[in-house]
């Protein structure tokens, strides 16, 4: 196993005014530079656990908490946002809870976590340009955030939280008010930064893209970890299915294939490889 970037210890977390915990002892580790997803049904605490991740569980959100979260050498609790903002950064999976509310223009948006940190204008200006190109949002920049379509909103989010740099990225179903092309096109953005070496934790509902993505997978199941494993591991589990997680339909396919003697391959969970598989079944 490589470096440890984030630490998860026996983590426990319930709302205030709730009775249910949203998380259940919750324990992992996080590679460097790895492709880290979460998936789970609707409610089995996936922005819970992401909101613990950046430290706006204790900070932010009151409730009852037990276990530890360690990003690098910090550790989340005794650690502030700013602090941690250099190490981690979270877009939203509501991104217009991501605005500040305070910035005239898309670029004071995007500058607005640099201000804190006595980056100097001139710096500002070159990042701001950057991340702008790089989330083809250049072309609005001088616009009021307010003024913007949920697509355009969700870059601005994803580019604020860029824009400071952090070693970990955190991506809440960060695509929801996007088309699918933007969506696959925040998606290629993101392996690229992946592959330069930033680690990403991604909840994500699409099955086919987290097949295509992940390193590892965290199925979260009301609060609890049923598995952590490779997707192959995962999507080739019939057993998943009790955690009320979606299959992708072609993995289905390989398998009912192979339990009625088409084939004897295992189910491919990567789509192309997949339709292949079942060319072969059925023709040869
Ligand atoms: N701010 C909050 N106050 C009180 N309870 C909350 C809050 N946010 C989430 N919860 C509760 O915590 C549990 C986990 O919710 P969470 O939003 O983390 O799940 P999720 O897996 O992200 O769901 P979804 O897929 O719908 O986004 C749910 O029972 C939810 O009602």
């Amino acid at each position: 196993m490589g470096k440890v970037v984030l630490e998860v210890k026996d983590f426990s977390f319930r709302y205030r005014q709730t009775k249910r915990k949203a998380l259940k002892n919750v324990s992992f580790q996080v590679e460097e530079g790895s492709f880290f997803c979460i998936i789970g049904a609707n409610g089995s605490g996936k922005s819970t656990l992401c909101n613990a991740l950046v430290g706006l569980i204790p900070h932010y959100f009151v409730g009852k908490m037990s276990g530890e979260v360690h990003v690098g050498d910090l550790k989340v609790e005794d650690s502030s946002i700013a602090q941690l903002s250099a190490e981690i950064g979270l877009v939203f999976q509501n991104p217009f809870n991501q605005l500040s509310y305070t910035a005239g223009t898309v670029a004071e948006e995007l500058a607005y976590g640099l201000g804190n940190r006595g980056v100097s204008r001139e710096v500002m200006k070159e990042k701001v340009e950057y991340v702008s190109r790089l989330m083809r949002i250049d072309h609005i920049i001088h616009k009021n955030p307010l003024e913007l379509s949920g697509g355009q909103v969700q870059r601005v989010a994803f580019g604020s939280t860029f824009i400071m740099e952090p070693k970990i990225l955190v991506l809440d179903e960060c695509t929801t008010q996007l088309d699918p092309l933007g969506s696959e096109e925040i998606f290629d953005i993101v392996k690229g930064l992946n592959q330069k070496g930033i680690t990403v934790i991604m909840v994500d509902h699409e099955m086919e893209r987290v097949a295509r993505c992940a390193d590892k997978i965290l199925v979260l199941d009301a609060g609890e970890v049923a598995a952590i494993d490779t997707p192959q591991n995962i999507f080739r589990d019939p057993e998943m299915l009790k955690h009320h997680i979606g299959i992708p339909d072609y993995v289905k396919v390989c398998q009912a294939l192979k339990e009625k003697g088409y084939t004897r391959r295992e189910a491919e969970i990567m789509e192309e490889p997949a339709i292949e598989l079942v060319k072969e079944a059925l023709t040869g």
